[in-house]
């Protein structure tokens, strides 16, 4: 019993085809290529179609004028639509242009049952009632646009039929029935090709979120977001030349975990992190987190004063975000020290000796009391001294 409801819910829920607007929109741009495609190989289709057809229709009918007009209006008609989807339009106009390309078909054998002779007619009426399977199976019209199609196809003929048509009132509600049933297989048609793209295009959706994620666990760090080795190392590939190499390490950070925890911890590294991050330039600057509470960052330039001027933004930076250090006898606020070296980048295979030596830079500078800025080699820049007060050189 609850198997029968639940297949019933789910049959319902199937139902639904309605994504919410902002993916609706999504979903419309991601399949609006494709669509644009295949309507208008279905218009240089309808184009040949339309000859097959007048030979056949020429064959049955006796006026040949008519059967050339009508000809000429379906391909006008296909080239129109052909032209209009050229110039990539909006979805209403695009579906309606479809649409009306259809009815104008239905219009054409409306026409030409109004001249066929009445032994003939079940050929035509057959033809019109096949329009609507054409908008399902072949031009996979929008469904509610395919709704549209259907009423005003099933009207037109309903219309045409009983003002026009010589069929006997039996014959008129057979191919009403007939009509009627390739309407409701239309719609139907349409309405699951329609669903079976939803579901398809979430699917992508679903799985290039897949892919982008596990993109950014391995390319990023967990934590604080910001790169991480592997990332850094796939970002210079392809990369060479002079760069600045910059190591900036928290000062104290045992400490701090001790004293606050290590939860309280990990939220002081996502602000420096992003603290960090902010002071970055633009395109030529990567940050990532090196390790522990070691962030680097390159700086693609050939000059020295550029890296001892973006390593003392960093520290400075750190320092004004004020975060507590009780247990820091630098300050009782977070700071960190800065190495940073100039080299060169051959590829990302030599980076580990650029960072080997900003590192030895960055033990100077713990050396030198931490919060403090030095270069590589020896030639520490006395940072605080140079742009304010405190640290002294080393
Ligand atoms: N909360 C937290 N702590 C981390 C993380 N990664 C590393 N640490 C801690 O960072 C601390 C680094 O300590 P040390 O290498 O001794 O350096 P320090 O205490 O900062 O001292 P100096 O660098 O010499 O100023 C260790 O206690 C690690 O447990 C992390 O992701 N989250």
């Amino acid at each position: 019993m609850r198997c029968w409801h639940a297949a019933v819910a789910r049959w319902f829920g199937q139902l639904k085809l309605a994504f919410e607007p902002a993916l609706e929109a999504e979903f419309e741009r991601a399949t609006v290529r494709a669509r644009r495609y295949r309507y208008r190989r279905i218009g240089y289709l309808q184009l040949a179609m339309t000859h097959v057809g007048a030979l056949g229709l020429y064959a049955l009918l006796d006026n040949a004028t008519i059967v050339v007009l009508a000809t000429l209006a379906v391909d006008l008609f296909s080239l129109g639509c052909i032209l209009v989807l050229r110039r990539k339009p909006g979805v209403f106009v695009r579906e309606s242009v479809m649409m009306a390309g259809v009815l104008c078909w239905v219009l054409m054998a409306e026409t030409l049952s109004l001249y066929a002779h009445a032994r003939y007619l079940w050929i035509i009426q057959t033809a019109i009632a096949l329009q609507p399977f054409l908008m399902a199976a072949a031009i996979q019209l929008r469904f509610p646009y395919c709704v549209a199609g259907c009423v005003a196809t099933v009207a037109t003929v309903a219309v045409g039929n009983a003002l026009f048509s010589a069929a006997a009132p039996a014959e008129q509600f057979w191919m009403a029935l007939v009509q009627a049933v390739a309407a409701m297989y239309a719609l139907f048609g349409c309405w699951r090709l329609e669903q079976r793209e939803r579901v398809n295009y979430l699917a992508m959706r679903a799985s290039e979120h897949n892919a982008r994620e596990l993109d950014r666990l391995t390319h990023h760090d967990d934590l604080t977001g910001v790169l991480n080795r592997r990332g850094l190392r796939r970002a210079l590939a392809g990369l060479s030349g002079p760069c600045v190499v910059v190591l900036a390490d928290v000062d104290y950070f045992k400490r701090y975990n001790d004293h606050y925890g290590h939860l309280a911890g990990d939220r002081c590294l996502c602000r420096v992190a992003r603290c960090l991050s902010d002071t970055l330039a633009g395109d030529g600057e990567v940050l990532a987190r090196w390790g522990g509470e070691e962030f680097l960052v390159i700086i693609d330039t050939d000059r020295p004063e550029v890296g001892a001027e973006r390593a003392e933004r960093m520290r400075s930076a750190v320092r004004r975000l004020g975060i507590a250090h009780d247990a820091s006898p630098v300050g009782a606020m977070v700071s960190i020290s800065v190495g940073y070296a100039l080299g060169a980048l051959d590829s990302a295979d030599n980076l580990d000796d650029l960072v080997h030596r900003a590192d030895l830079a960055l033990y100077a500078a713990k050396q030198a009391g931490r919060n403090c800025v030095r270069d590589r080699p020896a030639s520490a820049v006395g940072v605080e001294g140079r742009y304010g007060a405190g640290i002294s050189r080393a």
